[in-house]
């Protein structure tokens, strides 16, 4: 077994450990990158950019039945899905060579393609490999929950591992779990021409604000997703040859779901198994390894970032932590996880986005906290584009500081940003109103939203006065 002593051992070549690795490398510190499965991790494969690229094709069969709208003759298109499938793997393909060994290596990364576990306090071994690194960072990540129904062992569940491999069109995909996973695939699926049941122990979109949710809800059912909220399913078995029969109750009694496909979608396990973490004396929480805010964890020379580490689990977050966790590991500056800048968006249409507190948390936390909302209906370019349907919450202190956004509409996700940036910078509504948005765009809604903070302004007698004491002066 070869030793290795680089300045930093990465374990999982995920959105997480990728950001660190090339980042740590293009400063020429010795890196070594462990990864046992592909490239990219779940992001680049099983996740963000399969299922924006299937929305992306449904996004575009869900146009051409909606182009009345335009003058233009509504078809119902035929799908061909071995062809949707090439699409989704072609970009996965286009995106690839930025996660290869091949760029890695180029950039002076070690890349050991194995499984990678901890032997003691300092020491991981990979393959052929003992690595024993000044820090480690464990970028692991998650995979998804199987929820213990009984028959589902009978049954082949699909995952979001497996969903992208098919070839052929679900006729009916029943989907566990109404979270952003269920969501986005079910609305994907339903436009591409399945039908779809979505089966939600509890409120579909449940981390949601109500309100934005229950938009992007009626779509889905507008366009014929079915959505069984409060349900359990008790029981799962095999329908002919490859079907499914889904046991449901909900409060109006028992029912049975048959479907060709069944895709669980109900939530994620950290992936700490295989790791030997107690020989490295590092401790788990129950959602994953536990690290503090500075994401070190029970063992000083080792990180935990990305999924694994048990907060947000995004892309965007992965390579915040890997940002944040290269301070200390290059230049032994310390900097804390800012939780209340962390957005995130569903990309079901209409796209769900959200940043800092919601309606209902401010209004736990804060008194005299104001709602300002602004309608996409109000908007000439949501107009024009026809499609209006959509809302901008601005949630802001007493004083006007900005505490939160969600948004609800057609390019919601592109729109938060700017009040990440504000919450981070502690502006208030005064600076919203102060910013220019071009004319016109869906973004202008954010900018009319602060203003309507002002609105009482215009009718106080006091400034009325004011302004017509103020004509004396010509
Ligand atoms: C269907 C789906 C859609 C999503 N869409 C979005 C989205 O639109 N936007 C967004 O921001 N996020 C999205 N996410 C979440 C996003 O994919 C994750 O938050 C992100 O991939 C986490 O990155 P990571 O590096 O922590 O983990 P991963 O990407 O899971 O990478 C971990 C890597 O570690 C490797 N590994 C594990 N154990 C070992 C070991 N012992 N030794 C060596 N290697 C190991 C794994 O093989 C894997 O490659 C989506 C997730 C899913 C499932
Ligand atoms: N657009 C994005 O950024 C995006 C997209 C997809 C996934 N993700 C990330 O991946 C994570 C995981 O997504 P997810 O949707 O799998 O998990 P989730 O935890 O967000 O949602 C799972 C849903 O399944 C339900 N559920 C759990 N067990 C059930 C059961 N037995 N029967 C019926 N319903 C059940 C839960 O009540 C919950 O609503 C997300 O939290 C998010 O961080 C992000």
């Amino acid at each position: 077994m070869e030793t290795l002593r680089p300045d930093i051992c990465v374990i999982g070549a995920g959105s997480a450990g990728l950001s660190v690795a090339a980042a740590a490398a293009a400063f020429g510190v010795q890196v070594v990158l462990v990864e046992k499965g592909r490239m990219g991790g779940d992001c680049l494969n099983y996740g963000c950019v399969p299922s924006k690229a299937l929305i992306a094709a449904g996004r575009q069969a869900q146009a051409m039945r909606e182009a009345a709208r335009f003058g233009i003759a509504p078809v119902e298109p035929e799908v061909d899905f071995r062809q949707v499938h090439g699409h989704v793997h072609d970009v996965i393909a286009a995106i690839a060579p930025n996660d290869s060994v091949e760029r890695f290596t180029a950039l002076g990364v070690q890349v050991i393609q194995a499984e990678a576990r901890f032997a003691d306090r300092r020491t991981v071994v990979a393959g052929e490999f003992e690595i024993r690194a000044r820090r480690f960072v464990v970028a692991t990540g998650s995979r998804p929950v199987i929820p213990p129904i009984e028959g589902i062992g009978t049954i082949d569940v699909l995952t979001n591992e497996t969903i992208f491999d098919l070839t052929r069109r679900p006729g009916h995909l029943v989907v566990i779990g109404g979270g952003p996973i269920g969501v986005e695939l079910a609305q994907a699926h339903r436009r591409l021409g399945s039908d779809v049941t979505i089966i939600e122990g509890t409120r579909a979109l449940g981390r949601e604000d109500p309100e934005i949710a229950g938009f992007a809800l009626r779509a889905l059912r507008e366009e014929g997703v079915a959505i069984r909220e409060a349900a359990t399913v008790t029981r799962v078995e095999r329908r002919g040859k490859t079907g499914v029969r889904v046991h449901v109750e909900t409060a109006d009694g028992a029912e049975t779901v048959d479907g060709t496909h069944l895709l669980v979608a109900a939530g994620r396990a950290p992936n700490v198994e295989g790791l030997d973490l107690a020989k490295a004396r590092i401790a788990l929480s129950d959602k994953g390894i536990k690290v503090n805010d500075r994401l070190r964890t029970a063992n000083r020379r080792v990180y935990a970032i990305g999924d694994v580490a048990g907060g947000p689990q995004f892309t965007h977050v992965a390579g915040y932590h890997a940002s944040l966790i290269l301070r200390p590991l290059l230049f032994r500056l310390s900097a804390r996880v800012d939780t209340s800048i962390i957005p995130r968006v569903t990309y079901c249409d209409p796209e769900l986005a959200q940043v800092g507190l919601t309606e209902a948390e401010a209004m736990a936390v804060h008194k005299g906290v104001r709602i300002l909302r602004w309608p996409l209906s109000e908007n000439d370019r949501a107009q024009a584009e026809r499609r209006t349907a959509g809302l901008a919450k601005l949630i802001v202190s007493s004083r006007g500081r900005v505490l939160g956004a969600s948004i609800v509409g057609a390019n919601a996700g592109e729109m938060i940003g700017l009040y990440g940036l504000a919450i981070g910078k502690g502006m208030g509504v005064k600076d919203l109103a102060s910013w220019l948005p071009p004319y016109p765009t869906m973004g202008e809604i954010g900018k009319r939203a602060a203003i309507a903070y002002f609105a009482g302004v215009t009718r106080k007698p006091l400034v009325r006065a004011l302004i017509r004491f103020m004509r004396i002066f010509g």
